[in-house]
């Protein structure tokens, strides 16, 4: 995927949030996302961090800001504020940990109690790379994503597998569903509906720079 010339100005800021149990590969997933890195003694994250990544999707400057927190319930910061602005989400769990993907269905209870009903959902299925370990299969996950109308790609953080396409499917989703709206809204500009204001509202529109996060706040975040 084309990472976008930093001094090209940014057309579009997209919020992606991370949610899945402790230990699925959050971080790791993020890490290899903006950094091309992986750690394997990663420690559990404490809060919310995010870290941005710019790249270009059909010509146009996108920011992506990946957020991510704990899985473990005693380290979670205040959910509502999470999913706040949140264009996209990937929903994780561990291919090798069962009780992680059964977990799926009450995380997107909540993703849906809290999120923008439009939002574009991933489910992730993370640590493809231990086969032998594994105990969910690829149908069960299929079976699963396409009755919930989700994407679904399994990815290793570790093996820098699927994480740029499991990234970029739904940034590019995102993207064309800000791109229809557009069309729509400049099209009723044109036939005396004009509402300029109609897209402001939509929590999925993130404009680029005019978004700018708060100095003074309880996260750690890399840019
Ligand atoms: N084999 C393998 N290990 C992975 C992969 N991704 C992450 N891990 C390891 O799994 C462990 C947990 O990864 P994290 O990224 O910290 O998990 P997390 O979901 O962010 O956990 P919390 O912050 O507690 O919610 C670490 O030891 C990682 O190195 C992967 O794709 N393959």
């Amino acid at each position: 995927m084309a990472n976008a010339d930093p001094s090209q100005k940014v057309d579009y800021v997209f919020k992606v949030v991370l949610i899945g149990d402790s230990g699925v590969g959050k971080s790791q997933i993020l890490a290899r996302f903006a950094r091309n890195d992986f750690s394997l003694d990663s420690k559990s994250t404490i809060g919310v961090e995010f870290q941005t990544r710019t790249l270009l999707i059909e010509h146009k400057s996108v920011k992506a800001q990946i957020w991510d927190t704990a899985g473990q319930e005693r380290y979670r910061a205040v959910t509502s504020a999470y999913y706040r602005g949140a264009a996209g989400a990937m929903l994780v769990y561990d291919v090798t940990k069962r009780q992680t993907f059964n977990h799926i269905a009450r995380w997107l209870e909540e993703l849906r109690g809290h999120a923008d009903k439009n939002i574009v959902i991933m489910l992730v299925g993370n640590k493809s790379d231990l086969e032998k370990q594994r105990e969910v299969s690829t149908e069960d996950a299929t079976e699963f994503a396409q009755k919930e109308g989700l994407f679904f790609l399994e990815t290793s953080a570790l093996a820098a597998k699927n994480v740029e396409t499991a990234f970029l499917t739904v940034l590019t989703e995102i993207f064309n569903i800000v791109n229809k709206k557009n069309l729509v809204a400049g099209e009723n500009q044109g036939n005396g509906n004009s509402n300029p204001t109609s897209l402001a509202g939509k929590k999925i529109i993130i404009p680029g720079p005019a978004q700018e996060i708060p100095a003074k706040r309880n996260m750690c975040c890399r840019s």
